[in-house]
């Protein structure tokens, strides 16, 4: 069972050459330190999906969490709706964090109708849903992918439904853009990272996460169809939307 205590100790030593970054055995062990010490208001955003969840979703109706990791969003959901209000699939790429998140959740949740499915969102025959989370997902496709994905999910979504983006975001001016990344970088010194493991993240990041401006990220998503889209969070360079299909 991954151990939610084991500290991320990934970039702590020096590497002769920094690999791509992956959400590979290693990751997954310790993610989910790795994402609360490094994301910026990642516990209120799950906080607030449930609440989204109670005032959005229709009672009954299907999610998809999109890039679900270790199930966070289903937990958080779970915490606050009885099994009756909905059922959930998430999806993920990565084998090792599928098993782990199934683990977690049919000890966490039993008696909630959680799924969890290996595949790649890209290629996923989507039944209708009437809310859809992107939590740090599509920030890790390519670019060129992203107005596809956006537009089936789009599809997908009943009448009313919801869709929740949250991503790293960078701003489009120069100055401002520096400044929230130093005070990102500061953000994680903060709690914990040394100056090493926050470069040797960065280079590992480096055309795997692609951040895009909230403005395209709007834009987009309008571009779609969805009929209002709102930041409904911002904590330095990262972001939560909502972006609502008309009834
Ligand atoms: C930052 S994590 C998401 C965190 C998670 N949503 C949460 O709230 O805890 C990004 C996840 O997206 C998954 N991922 C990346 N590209 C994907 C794709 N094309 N299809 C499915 N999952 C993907 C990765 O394997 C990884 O688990
Ligand atoms: O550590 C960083 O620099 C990040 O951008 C954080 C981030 C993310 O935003 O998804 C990157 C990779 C890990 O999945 C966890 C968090």
């Amino acid at each position: 069972m991954n151990d939610p205590s084991y500290r991320d100790a990934i970039f702590t030593t020096p590497l002769d050459r920094v690999a791509s970054f992956s959400f590979d055995e290693q990751v997954v062990a310790c993610f989910p330190d790795m994402i609360r010490r490094s994301v910026p208001g990642y516990g209120q955003i799950l906080g607030m999906l449930g609440v989204l969840a109670e005032r959005h979703l229709r009672h009954g109706g299907h999610v998809y969490d999109l890039g679900c990791s270790l199930g966070a969003v289903g937990l958080a959901l779970a915490g606050r709706l009885p099994p009756e209000a909905f059922s959930l699939t998430g999806v993920d790429l990565s084998p090792a964090m599928v098993s782990q998140a199934r683990a977690l959740l049919a000890e966490e949740c039993p008696e909630h109708r959680i799924d969890i499915v290996e595949g790649d969102i890209r290629q996923v025959e989507y039944r209708p849903a009437s809310m859809i989370v992107l939590n740090f997902t599509l920030q890790f496709l390519s670019p060129s992918d992203r107005d596809g994905v956006i537009a089936q999910l789009y599809e997908a979504l009943e009448p009313g439904g919801v869709l929740v983006l949250s991503e790293k975001i960078v701003a489009a001016d120069e100055q401002e853009n520096a400044w929230l990344v130093e005070r990102y970088h500061d953000f994680k010194r903060a709690n914990g990272y040394s100056d090493l493991e926050i470069s040797q993240k960065r280079t590992a990041l480096e055309n795997v996460l692609i951040p895009d401006t909230l403005e395209a990220h709007h834009a987009r998503l309008t571009d779609a169809g969805f009929s209002r889209v709102t930041t409904w969070f911002q904590y330095l360079n990262f972001a939560s939307m909502i972006a609502f299909k008309d009834a």
